[in-house]
């Protein structure tokens, strides 16, 4: 070792304060903890990260209204441009990488009603790497009371039902229909009606089928490969992962009336199912499709 050296390290020494060897601060202690109860437990890394997903849209959307109302000043299927462009930074938090097909069949020209299947509250992410210009969300109306998030869906021009009364769904449907074609507007629909990671899809409902053939627009299906290879909140999973996105091509109901619902419907359940294990590479079913309307 260079004697010049030691000598100025011996004089540096003298100079410089000792480190102070104090206690850590009570923070650092508990942000340790936490870090170490993650790694050792799958329960709490789950919860962590699904926790930080929800308190990422909270803030997002408290930091987002803001330059909603100033930008477009109200509720607009404008602000969803700038929803979407949020939204879609999510997907390199949470490490998840999409693979796209068939966008095409979304350059329609005007309204249409698009159908996906729903998995979970990380379903958003994937309706905001895809979602088409002037194009608003049917959700359950409890969602309008999510703090922020409520706001920013109602800013979004969200359509809010209330699924446990059909006579109600039905009448907002009805309106949703007539601002659909008087404004220009898209409407993305879940049909299975609530969450699913089963991997495999529920009995359709029927609205978003009485509402296509209401109004004569097309119905395209879109569907998200399976998300269980990185997300099962039963077995505390949630990593990174890849999601294969299907936009289908358009099915028309000109012509169609009330009475070609539950062929509609499962006209569009088969395909979208098809591809749902083609995509996620799930071997289909020997005995082909199931139920396809809800009993
Ligand atoms: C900046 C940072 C931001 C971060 C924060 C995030 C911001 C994100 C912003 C924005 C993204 C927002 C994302 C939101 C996602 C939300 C997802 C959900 O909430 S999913 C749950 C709600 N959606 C549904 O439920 C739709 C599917 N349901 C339907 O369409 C149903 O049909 C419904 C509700 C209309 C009625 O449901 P029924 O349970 O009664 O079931 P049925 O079998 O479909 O209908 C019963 C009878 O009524 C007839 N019917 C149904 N709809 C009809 C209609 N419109 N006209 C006439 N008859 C109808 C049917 O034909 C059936 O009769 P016969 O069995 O055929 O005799
Ligand atoms: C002030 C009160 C704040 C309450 C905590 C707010 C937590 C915010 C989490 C936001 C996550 C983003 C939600 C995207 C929309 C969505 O995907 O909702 C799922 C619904 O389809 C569930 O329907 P269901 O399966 O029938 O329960």
């Amino acid at each position: 070792m260079d004697p010049s050296s030691s000598s100025s390290s011996s004089s540096s020494s003298s100079s410089s304060s000792p480190p102070s060897e104090g206690p850590l601060p009570w923070w650092g202690v508990a942000g340790a903890l936490v870090l170490l109860a993650a790694a050792l437990s799958p329960r709490l890394r789950f919860r962590l990260r699904i926790g930080s997903y929800c308190l990422l849209c909270l803030l997002a959307s408290a930091l987002t209204a803001p330059a909603c109302l100033l930008w477009n000043r109200g509720r607009t299927v404008r602000n969803m441009t700038i929803i979407k462009n949020v939204v879609r930074t999510f997907k390199y938090i949470y490490g998840l990488r999409f693979e796209l097909k068939g966008l095409e069949h979304f350059e329609i020209e005007g309204p249409c009603v698009i159908i996906s299947n729903h998995q979970s509250i990380l379903d958003m992410i994937g309706l905001m790497e895809i979602l088409p210009e002037r194009c608003v969300q049917i959700a359950k109306r409890e969602l309008m009371y999510m703090g922020s998030v409520g706001l920013i869906m109602y800013l979004g021009g969200v359509i809010f039902i209330n699924r446990k009364s059909t006579s109600n769904a039905k009448s907002v449907m009805a309106d949703v229909g007539q601002a659909m074609m008087s404004e220009n507007v898209k409407v993305w629909i879940y049909p299975e009606g609530t969450r699913n990671g089963s991997g495999d899809l529920l009995p359709f409902k029927k609205g978003a089928f009485h509402l296509a053939i209401q109004t004569q627009v097309p119905v395209v299906p879109v569907v998200y490969s399976s998300f269980t290879s990185f997300y099962n909140p039963k077995k505390h999973l949630f990593t990174s992962g890849k999601i294969r996105v299907e936009v289908l091509p358009p099915v028309p109901t000109e012509g169609l009336t009330a009475s070609d619902v539950d062929e509609l419907t499962d006209r569009c359940y088969t395909a979208m199912r098809e591809t749902l294990f083609r995509i996620s590479e799930r071997p289909a079913e020997v005995n082909g499709g199931g139920p396809s309307v809800s009993h």
